[in-house]
């Protein structure tokens, strides 16, 4: 009985002891993928850029118009009412000279934790706020600012949206809610006013110039 337990334990030990040299042989074979989930992300990114690729994160509060924005600028879609995104949203846009990756975080307080997570793994920022929503500004405001403190050099472009609404605020009024002032002269930041959601508006001007922008920041 003794000696059988002997042996189980020798044979469990070879069985792991096989298997940590197969691992470590495997990890060598694939010099490029590290066991890490972030490491493997920045192999792909590599790769994605060689193939010009270049990744958009769009954050926000709940619904301050993130993937209307994307619905727009992608689809063409005036009308499409968006559902409260659960959790993320892809979505690719071929711009004339590199192909253009959003990735949408949904706004939600469960949501947000998940955010810093992907801050040094884009190229821009896309920051979402709802124009007519005073009373929200100073939590925007605080989470943006939370954001910005641990990339310093991603740069950001400010959506300023739902400018059709009577009560939204200028970009002027926005920039000092915002405080934007203080990151504007540590890093590239543009704010930007657009109407994206409501039926029978037209953001396509504000939409051009927000992908020539995104474009020439990338
Ligand atoms: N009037 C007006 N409504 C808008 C505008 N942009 C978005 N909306 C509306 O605002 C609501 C929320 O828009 P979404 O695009 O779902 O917002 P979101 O930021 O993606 O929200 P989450 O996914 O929950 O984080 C929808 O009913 C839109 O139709 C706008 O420019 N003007
Ligand atoms: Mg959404």
């Amino acid at each position: 009985m003794v000696l059988l337990r002997h042996i189980s334990v020798a044979l469990s030990a070879a069985v792991a002891a096989f298997g940590s040299a197969l691992f470590i042989a495997l990890n060598y074979f694939y010099r490029r993928r590290i066991w890490s989930s972030e490491a493997e992300y920045c192999t792909i990114k590599e790769d994605q850029e060689e193939r010009g690729k270049r990744q958009v994160l769009v954050l926000g509060l709940d619904g301050a118009g993130k993937s209307s924005m994307l619905q727009r600028l992608i689809a063409g879609n005036k009308r499409g009412h968006c559902q409260p995104t659960r959790g993320f949203n892809f979505m690719s846009l071929s711009a004339p000279t590199c192909q253009l990756e959003f990735l949408e975080i949904g706004g939600g307080e469960d949501l947000r934790t998940y955010w810093a997570e992907y801050m040094r793994k884009m190229h821009v920022l896309v920051y979402v706020v709802d124009s007519s929503d005073r009373s929200r500004f100073p939590q925007a405001k605080d989470e943006l600012h939370r954001l910005l403190r641990l990339d310093t050099h991603i740069p950001v472009v400010v959506l300023g949206n739902k400018q059709d609404k009577p009560n939204a605020v200028s970009v002027s009024e926005l920039y000092t809610s915002l405080s934007l002032g203080a990151v504007a002269d540590k890093r590239q930041l543009f704010l930007l006013a657009a109407q994206l959601g409501s039926d029978g508006l037209d953001g396509s001007c504000s939409l051009q110039a927000f992908q020539k922008l995104l474009q020439q920041l990338i």
